[in-house]
């Protein structure tokens, strides 16, 4: 990965962001010394995108895939996301959920190029020199994770980086970030993965995890290290941390960082933007509907917190808004007089004064929701007795499984679908095929702060934004809803198609660089007149750049007086 010097010869080839391939047309190859390395065909880019698909089309599964589309972007970046603009829909899903939760479980075995930074607990002392050996300086979105929690797969070690490099791979395919201001980060502290521990493939430190002050002490010297490094405006957002932790960090460093955590903060406006979605066809205002979580971690409490915030808009008290959501954990219905010690922080706000009560179809047949949202990262969970008893409740009950990946979501869109009539809601964090009921085609809506993240991202490295509080979660929440076309409902979409999913990241950032600029947040002067035009200025483009330049054709003229 060259930053300065154009490279020439066959390092031009080897060099991802340069490279274009077979796309080098003949006066390139021979200006930079290439010509004779590759066959004398030149291929047009749109060529490329197309024998890239057949090929990937040609192989066997899905973690082949996977495996293919990381060769391609070491190989050649652009062509890498011009296949990944183009063919979104096909594409995401192999690059992202669900697929890379396959390959973090397999990352021992095809961990090929370095895409980002493993920081081990052994490099404590030492983290901003890991930091110096990136080579590029103006790192402007770092994406972290400890590999604790990743997805709904638990604790897959310094595997998990295949989180923070699909997360970053995202910014760029759908909202246009630059790839070179992207940097993953993977903080190895052992795992307490037996199956990892004992697996000679693996490649993290092999023993448990290390805990308490010494994790504490090298995460903050992780941050210090990133500020140090690359700038007190680079964003660092947290990824697939632990419950425990997530919630402490970002009380810890939300005030002191440009930083957000995507699991809490990331998924609550996705959450949110589908509810507000949702209300347009349920015609219900949400002050006036029952919300029950099933799952009460990092998604369930930052959906809930931020619904509070939608429930305040509409005239309640945050007190009266927090009657309306009901959390299920794993030992039931949260309510106040659980034994003591049963309940943290976030959980203790919505607990209920109410009988225990342990059985979810139960809890739903007594608090009779309006909306049932599932994140516990626990499978299956939404039975066909609970999908019928929401239809029984309500005329379009909503259902949300938004755990992650395909196997830990709580029912199928199939499932909601037939079982509830065609009547229902929903919307999952990973993809579902489109379900075709009683002559109808719903598409299920895709529930995944991947809709949120990049437009975030895009406001912060093109506007400097130097916080982020809670009210732009919100607006994200609101621009992306606004962009759900009565067409869209129709089908029971309740988010934007994915083909549009560009525009509407664009969208979100010029509405939060707004909302920024406004409450001084935003630290580039003089702000842009127009911030949409000036936003899209800065958006990635997937066009190879020329590099012969134009050909001086003097007029003849010209020539004869020299
Ligand atoms: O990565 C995803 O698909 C969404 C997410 O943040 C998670 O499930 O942890
Ligand atoms: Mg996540």
């Amino acid at each position: 990965m060259t930053t300065s010097r154009y490279p020439t010869g066959y390092d031009l080839l080897l060099d991802p962001r340069a490279n274009k391939g077979t796309a080098f047309s003949i006066d390139e190859r021979q200006l930079c010394r290439i010509h004779g390395l590759l066959p004398p065909t030149v291929s047009t880019p749109r060529l490329q995108v197309e024998r890239f698909m057949e090929n990937l089309r040609n192989m066997p599964d899905d973690l082949s895939r996977y495996i293919s589309l990381n060769a391609l972007q070491d190989l050649n970046e652009k062509l890498f996301y011009r296949v990944a603009m183009e063919h979104t829909q096909e594409v995401m899903p192999l690059v992202y959920t669900p697929t890379v939760g396959l390959a973090c479980q397999k990352y021992g075995l095809i961990f090929s190029k370095p895409k980002g930074l493993f920081i081990s607990i052994l490099d404590k002392g030492h983290v901003y020199d890991v930091l110096r050996n990136w080579p590029i300086d103006d790192v402007r979105a770092v994406v972290v994770t400890d590999g604790e929690r990743i997805l709904g797969l638990g604790d897959l070690g310094c595997n998990g980086m295949g989180i923070p490099v699909g997360k970053l791979s995202l910014y760029t395919a759908l909202a246009g970030v630059r790839p070179q201001y992207c940097l993953p980060v993977t903080l190895d502290v052992g795992t307490n993965n037996e199956h990892f521990l004992n697996d000679k493939y693996y490649l993290g430190l092999r023993h448990k995890r290390v805990t308490g002050k010494e994790y504490d002490d090298f995460v903050d010297e992780f941050m210090q290290a990133i500020v140090k490094r690359f700038g007190q405006q680079c964003l660092i957002q947290f990824e697939d941390f632990a419950n425990h932790n997530a919630f402490r960090f970002l009380k810890k460093y939300r005030d002191l960082y440009c930083t957000f955590n995507d699991d809490i903060q990331g998924t609550a406006s996705v959450a949110v933007a589908g509810i507000l979605s949702s209300t347009r066809i349920t015609g219900a205002k949400l002050a006036d509907s029952r919300f029950v979580f099933y799952g009460a971690g990092e998604a369930s409490i930052g959906i809930s917190d931020l619904l509070v915030v939608a429930m305040e808009r509409e005239g309640l008290s945050a007190e009266q808004a927090r009657k309306n959501i009901f959390l299920v954990d794993s030992k039931g219905l949260i309510v106040k007089n659980r034994p003591a010690g049963g309940l943290n922080e976030e959980k203790l706000r919505y607990a209920h004064e109410h009988e225990p009560i342990t059985n979810l179809i139960d809890i739903v047949r007594t608090i009779k929701p309006a909306y049932l949202i599932g994140a516990a990262g626990q499978g299956p969970a939404f039975t066909r007795e609970i999908l019928e008893l929401m239809a029984s409740i309500n005329k379009h009950p909503v259902i949300f499984a938004l755990s992650n990946p395909t196997s830990k979501a709580e029912c199928t869109a199939r499932e909601a679908y037939e079982t509830t009539k065609g009547q229902c809601v929903f919307a999952s964090g990973s993809p579902f095929p489109n379900v075709e009921y009683n002559g109808k085609t719903y598409i299920p809506g895709q529930g995944n702060n991947s809709y949120i993240f990049p437009g975030i991202g895009l406001a912060i490295v093109t506007c400097n934004i130097r916080h982020i509080p809670d009210e732009l979660f919100y607006l994200a929440a609101k621009t992306l809803s606004e962009q759900v076309g009565d067409e869209d409902l129709k089908v029971g979409l309740v988010y934007p198609p994915i083909e549009k999913i560009r525009d509407v990241s664009r969208k979100i950032a010029v509405a939060l660089a707004e909302y920024a600029y406004e409450k001084n947040l935003a630290a580039l002067y003089p702000r842009p007149n127009n911030l949409e035009e000036f936003i899209q200025s800065q958006q990635y483009a997937v066009e190879y750049e020329d590099i012969v330049p134009p050909r001086w054709d003097w007029p003849s003229k010209t020539l004869a007086k020299l």
